[in-house]
């Protein structure tokens, strides 16, 4: 069968171009695509819950899932609430881009939540592809949770001053100091959270290594992409097809020259080390990502892939809730007053400190608002099943299972938040002021619960959360003091986009700036 029927049948031409068509494929190749698709059928038609319910099951002349996942990769977030609602209490299957996983109700997740049989990092690494060469950044060693747990978190305290002024820095270069309205997009506000977390995860002399800064972008964009174009193959072809899709030979392109940006820096120091020891001199002393994770990880890590990692885990999802949240801001203006009262008045009387960013209450209940309404993913609680897991009720997750919950139905709970649909700034900071202890803890933006799942749940939930809330608060002080913001008329009314299990910020959204005058100078003050 010729190779273009082939891919036509199992991918109606969805990623059929001209370069494929141009590109010189094997006989060996069309006899591998060949058999894999066969294997697919086969694989596709094995069944693990024969006795569970299927919410997107295949139609009629249907052989492959890619309808369904076509379907589910534009309809994600209709088909879970309708899987919520037809099933209840009930788990079912649902084919995704994640593969054919087990839905399971939220009633299960307390008694899952530290269960370590359930995997996050291989479901994680599967999802992004992070098998596929190229792809590396998107599967972590063994030891980089730590080392955000152990020395990320912790250097907040020496660290939060120089993160400010980073800020400041950036906004005045991105928003620029002009009182004219100024278009700003979120690949702006990417650029100011980006060099905040580079301040932190490369220090200070290669924070602004504009080489870096480029390289590494284009490789994240170039890998966004490519992760989203194999996603629409079958699961089991992917391992192959990448080596005949363009976009990965640009991606592994750009990964090696990310490489040879970072690597001369990392040499530099191990060298300026090793001169250290052999004279007998000081060793120099680094406070930062790439020195945690020598210190970490195997002797043999890829620095490159480890900055990237952590650059693809924080930056995006950070820069996400930040322009989420000044979008809710804009719609609901009447709320900057209270907003810049406290920063200033907090920032007044404990200075630039981790401390004083943790008592913006009311900013931090805007964050857990604009995440309640809109988390990052629509899919939450994604595991891999490495062993059997049997359940209280007697329900088992069979080893090799990929299984998710249904996030919306706990953010959007009624009896958990009355009007759910509407954005209440007040919403988290009521709860905090008026439900006592365990309710009242919940509601902090750092904590991941049952009731809140925007940075998941249990044991793998989100480790650098309290990373991304103290650059959260830090930026939006720097921006609700130094700016006014709006949305322009074109932008005011636009959907989240949705694409599969992701669930982002609308496409084409925008932000006219214009520098104001602030009450509180940030770059003059104490730390
Ligand atoms: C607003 C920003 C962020 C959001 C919304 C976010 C959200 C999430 C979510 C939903 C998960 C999955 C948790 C689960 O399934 O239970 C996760 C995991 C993770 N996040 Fe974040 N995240 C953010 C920032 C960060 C930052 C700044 C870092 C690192 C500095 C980070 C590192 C990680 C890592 C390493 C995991 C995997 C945890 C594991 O395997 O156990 N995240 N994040």
């Amino acid at each position: 069968m010729a190779l273009k029927s082939l891919v036509n049948v199992s991918h109606a031409g969805l990623l059929f171009n001209d370069d494929w068509t141009r590109s010189e494929v094997s006989h060996y190749a069309r006899y591998f695509i060949t058999a894999a698709l066969f294997l697919v059928l086969i694989i596709s038609r094995r069944e693990r819950y024969p006795n569970l319910p299927r919410l997107n099951p295949k139609k009629g002349m249907e052989f492959t899932w890619r309808a369904r996942l076509l379907d589910y990769m534009g309809r994600s977030r209709e088909l879970l609430s309708e899987g919520t609602r037809q099933f209840a209490d009930k788990p079912y299957k649902l084919y995704t881009e994640l593969g054919d996983i087990l839905v399971v109700p939220n009633k299960y997740a307390e008694e899952l939540k530290s269960v370590r049989a359930l995997d996050f990092s291989e479901s994680a690494s599967d999802a992004t592809h992070g098998y596929v060469p190229g792809l590396n950044p998107f599967t972590t060693e063994p030891g980089f949770i730590a080392v955000i747990q152990n020395y990320l978190t912790k250097a907040l305290v020496s660290l939060t001053a120089p993160i400010s002024l980073e800020a400041s820095k950036a906004l005045r270069d991105v928003f620029t100091d002009s009182k004219e309205w100024k278009e700003v997009t979120p690949d702006d506000i990417m650029l100011v959270v980006s060099r905040m977390s580079s301040r932190i995860f490369m220090g200070e002399e290669l924070c602004n290594d504009e080489e870096w800064i480029r390289e590494s972008a284009q490789y994240v964009s170039a890998a966004f992409q490519g992760i989203f174009e194999l996603s629409q193959w079958p699961r089991a072809m992917r391992p192959v097809v990448h080596w005949f899709l363009p976009r990965f030979g640009e991606i592994r392109q750009r990964l090696r020259r990310c490489r040879a940006v970072l690597q001369p820096h990392v040499d530099r120091r191990l060298a300026a080390k090793a001169a250290a020891g052999a004279g007998g001199g000081p060793t120099p002393r680094y406070n930062d990502s790439i020195e945690w994770f020598a210190r970490e990880l195997r002797p043999d890590h890829d620095p490159t892939n480890m900055q990237l990692s952590l650059t693809l885990v924080a930056v995006h999802t950070t820069t996400d809730l930040l322009t989420q949240t000044m979008m809710d801001i804009a719609k609901h203006p009447e709320i900057l007053g209270p907003l810049r009262e406290e920063a200033v008045s907090v920032l007044r009387s404990d200075g630039l400190k981790k401390s004083a960013f943790q008592k913006l209450r009311l900013m931090d209940a805007c964050f857990k608002e604009s995440q309640r309404l809109r988390p990052v993913m629509l899919a939450y609680f994604r595991r891999f099943a490495k062993e059997d897991v049997k359940l209280q009720d007697g329900f088992v997750i069979k080893k090799g299972t990929q299984i998710a919950m249904d996030g919306r139905a706990v953010l959007l709970n009624e009896a958990d938040y009355p009007e759910p649909l509407r954005w209440d700034p007040y919403r988290f900071l009521r709860m905090r002021e008026t439900a006592g202890g365990a309710a009242a803890n919940k509601a902090h933006l750092v904590s991941a619960s049952d009731k809140h799942v925007g940075f998941g749940h249990g044991i793998h939930a989100c480790p650098g959360r309290f990373f991304a809330a103290n650059e959260l608060k830090v930026a939006l002080a720097h921006v609700l003091l130094k700016y006014d913001w709006k949305l322009p008329t074109d932008a005011t009314d636009l959907p989240p986009t949705v694409v599969g299990s992701s669930y982002m910020l609308p496409y084409g959204v925008k932000f006219l700036v214009a520098r104001r005058q602030e009450e509180l100078d940030m770059d003059a003050m104490e730390c």
